[in-house]
This record gives C-alpha cells, sequence and structure tokens, in this order.
C-alpha cells in the first residue's frame, strides 16, 4: 500500500475504534509511517486521542452515531480496538467498499460476541474448548452450570478484561453471578456464557500475525507464546517466552492458524490458550493487539502494535523476539480524576525498566492506568524486575 502525507490529499487515514492503551501503542506505531489517525472513544481524553490528528467522542454501540462519523471522516481502514462497538455498522461499511475493517468485519462481529466466537471455534472448526453453554437468564445459568458441572465460569457474551466474569463452585450462587454479569458487560446484552473449568497448568497469548508476504498472498507468523496471570479474569503479569513442550507449542500454533484464518484479513491476533502438559484448548481470540503482549514492547524487533500497523498496512512483519522480557500492571489503586504518580524515578532506576503510563483521565481502583516492562537473562528475573519496577509506582488523587 502506498503511503501518504498526513492532513493532505495523499494521506492514509486509519480509524481507531476505542482509543485506550493498546490502541495509543497503535496510533504511535502509525504515526511514525505518516498515517492520518484518528482516534474515537466513549470518553474525552481517552489514551489514544492524545497521540491522534482528531478524535471523536461518541457512543460506539449507537449504530447510527457510529456510522455518521465513518461517513464524515472517510477513512481507509477502521481498526477496531475495543468489545463494544456496533459491528453490523462496520459490516456495511465493508460491503458497500468505503473502507478496509480490520481484519475484516465478519471477524469483528465474531469477536465481539462470545457467542459467535467460541461456536465458530468449537462447533464448525472442531478445536477443543471447555464446556459451554449460554443462558439467558438466572434461571437458564443454574441448569447449564448443572449439566456442565461445577465449578462454572460465568461471562458477559459481550465484555473484556474480566469484567463481570465470575466462577461459581454452587448453584445457589447462579442469582448473583447473572446479576453480576449484567452490570458488568460493556453492553446490555443480557446474555452469558457458562463455562466449565479447565484445570490448566499454565495459559498462553499466542499472538498470530496475518499479513502481506513478498509474493502478495496472506501470510501467518506465529510470535514466541506470552505466559500471563490473571487476577479476576484480568491480567496482571505477562512473560515472554513461556517454556512449553514442543508438541504443545505444534497444538497451539495449530489451534492458532485454523482460528485465524478462518477469521481472516491482516493484523495482529491474540489467541488465548490453556495448556496442560502436551494438551491444548482454544479460550478466545482477540483480533487486534492483546493486553498480555504488552510486554512484546520490552522483548520483540517489533512490538505487537508496530506488527498491527504494519501488518494492515500491507507491510512486512518481523515477529522475532530479542530477550526474555515480562510487564507488570499499575492499577489506579485510588477513584480520582487527573491522578499524579509517586516513585517513577525509583521504579525506572530498576535495571532494564521501562513505563507506559496511560494518562487515563478517571482512575478506578482496578482500572489498569500503566504497566511497568523489564528485560531479563531469563524470565524469572525478567518478572522479578517488572513486578519491582510496577510495586515501585504509586498512584495518588492529584
Ligand atoms: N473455562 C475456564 N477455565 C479456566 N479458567 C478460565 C476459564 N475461563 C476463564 N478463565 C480464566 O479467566 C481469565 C479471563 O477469561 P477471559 O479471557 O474469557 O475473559 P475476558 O473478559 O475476555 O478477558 P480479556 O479481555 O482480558 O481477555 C482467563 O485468562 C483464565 O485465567
Ligand atoms: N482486555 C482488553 C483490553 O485490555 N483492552 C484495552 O483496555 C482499554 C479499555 O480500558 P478501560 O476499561 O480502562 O477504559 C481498551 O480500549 C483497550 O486498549
Ligand atoms: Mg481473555
Amino acid at each position: 500500500m502506498k503511503l501518504g502525507t498526513p492532513l493532505s490529499d495523499s494521506a492514509v487515514r486509519v480509524m481507531l475504534l476505542g482509543s485506550g492503551e493498546l490502541g495509543k501503542e497503535v496510533a504511535i506505531e502509525l504515526q511514525r509511517l505518516g498515517v492520518e489517525v484518528i482516534a474515537v472513544d466513549r470518553y474525552p481524553n481517552a489514551p489514544a486521542m492524545q497521540v491522534a490528528h482528531r478524535s471523536h467522542v461518541i457512543p460506539m454501540t449507537d449504530a447510527q452515531v457510529l456510522n455518521g462519523v465513518i461517513l464524515a471522516e472517510a477513512p481507509h481502514i477502521i481498526v477496531p480496538e475495543i468489545e463494544a462497538i456496533a459491528t453490523d455498522v462496520l459490516a456495511g461499511i465493508e460491503a458497500a467498499g468505503l473502507a478496509r475493517v480490520i481484519p475484516t468485519a465478519r471477524a469483528t462481529q465474531l469477536t465481539m460476541n462470545r457467542e459467535g466466537i467460541r461456536r465458530l471455534a468449537a462447533e464448525e472448526l472442531g478445536l477443543p474448548t471447555s464446556p459451554y453453554a449460554f443462558a439467558g437468564s438466572a434461571m437458564e445459568l443454574a441448569e447449564a452450570a448443572n449439566r456442565i458441572g461445577l465449578p462454572v465460569f460465568v461471562k458477559p457474551v459481550m465484555s473484556s478484561s474480566g469484567k463481570g466474569q465470575s466462577m461459581i463452585d454452587a448453584l445457589e450462587d447462579a442469582p448473583n453471578a447473572w446479576a453480576y454479569a449484567q452490570s458488568g458487560g460493556r453492553v446490555d446484552a443480557a446474555r452469558v456464557i457458562v463455562e466449565g473449568r479447565i484445570d490448566f497448568d499454565f495459559e498462553i497469548t499466542l499472538l498470530t500475525v496475518r499479513s502481506l508476504g513478498a509474493d502478495g498472498q496472506v501470510r501467518t507468523d506465529f510470535c514466541a507464546p506470552i505466559g500471563h496471570r490473571q487476577v479476576k479474569g484480568d491480567y496482571v503479569e505477562s512473560w515472554q517466552p513461556q517454556a512449553m513442550s514442543p508438541a504443545a507449542l505444534s497444538a497451539a500454533q495449530d489451534i492458532a492458524g485454523k482460528v485465524t484464518d478462518a477469521l481472516g484479513g491482516l493484523g495482529v491476533f491474540g489467541v488465548e490458550l490453556f495448556v496442560k502438559g502436551d494438551q491444548v484448548w482454544f479460550s478466545e481470540v482477540s483480533p487486534r493487539p492483546h493486553d498480555t503482549g504488552l510486554v512484546t514492547l520490552a522483548t520483540q524487533t517489533q512490538s505487537e502494535f508496530a506488527l498491527h500497523a504494519r501488518a494492515i498496512l500491507g507491510l512486512p512483519v518481523d515477529v522475532s523476539q530479542r530477550e526474555p522480557g515480562a510487564s507488570a500492571v499499575i492499577y489506579g489503586g485510588v477513584e480520582a480524576q487527573g491522578i499524579a504518580f509517586e516513585g517513577v524515578a525509583e521504579a525506572l532506576s530498576v535495571p532494564t525498566a521501562d513505563l507506559r503510563l496511560f494518562g487515563k483521565p478517571e482512575s478506578f481502583e482496578r482500572r489498569r492506568m500503566g504497566v511497568a516492562t523489564a528485560r531479563g537473562a531469563d524470565v524469572d528475573q525478567a518478572r522479578e524486575r517488572a513486578r519491582q519496577a510496577a510495586g515501585r509506582v504509586r498512584p495518588v488523587a492529584g
């Protein structure tokens, strides 16, 4: 694809739908290539808006409003960044040939709703997953949990970062899990997935990149597996590489290849997998950079954000890893607007440590406000350093 000059007739215009911390890094990578970036999100001064050429604050789940902004800006490429978008609008835009949707409108529709991607993976592609069912009421939830066998995970069909997610080990907790899911979903979808628990040794994100090769054909590359630790359904720590058996790695790549082939298009996918010995289960996939992949800012020649920017522009990618590394999340801890961060110098004095402070205008106790990364001789040393650096940053009410 020919690149141009931003804010001129030759500009390549990319619209980000969702402007959080992941979109911010994608925006920076696009800016480096002279792409004109338009950031959209539900609230003002979202992280990617702060580094974009312009921005719009709209309810992205409102089809009419979303369609209006897209038509007015006429982007060449639309990059969905969050799991709360009126994806039918994207299908219309793509079908009319008005813009390219990353990776494809259908992929964003399927992955925006857990029901779509789970049925595709398990029922069409025959990939191993946890046992599951969908429920539209507390009663149906209890029935599903009883059928599948406790404990089960309950998640709103449209949510992310663990919002509205709970694990129940008694049927009498079904009404609570139902109510919690209703409060935590990003949109009012009023439906949940009920999943049997997989007793895994560890879980990984396998970043999978679909890009154009020198021959003009789509090729698939896999980054080194990223291990991560989740608390309450949200990632708190990640590292790369995660050691795993050759058989498990090969099964993981096979699953990731199949699911990304089925979704199609160009870009980075975060394929989430559970691993026990040589056995691998598909969990879910983000058709975009993944939060646990923030570690690649420290470890790879091209971070997942650089990979996404290049892949969607039809440019060649390099998925090689340079060094073992880790990331550790910095939560807000306080409920306040315009918070300050103490301890930054101490954090950055940890060898190899780096920080991203996202600049979110409002902090909540469990809102991800920043991340620390570090490298090391091995993953253990990198994890220790990243944790130490993150722990030294103290968010305080401004
Ligand atoms: N069926 C399961 N068996 C075991 N653990 C599970 C299961 N489902 C979810 N978990 C745990 O909860 C975590 C979050 O689940 P999931 O990825 O589905 O939520 P999410 O809201 O989509 O999070 P994110 O947007 O951060 O990926 C998983 O990474 C895993 O640690
Ligand atoms: N697991 C998905 C994920 O990490 N998404 C990232 O979090 C942002 C929302 O943060 P917020 O809820 O703090 O606004 C999203 O915009 C995206 O960058
Ligand atoms: Mg997940």
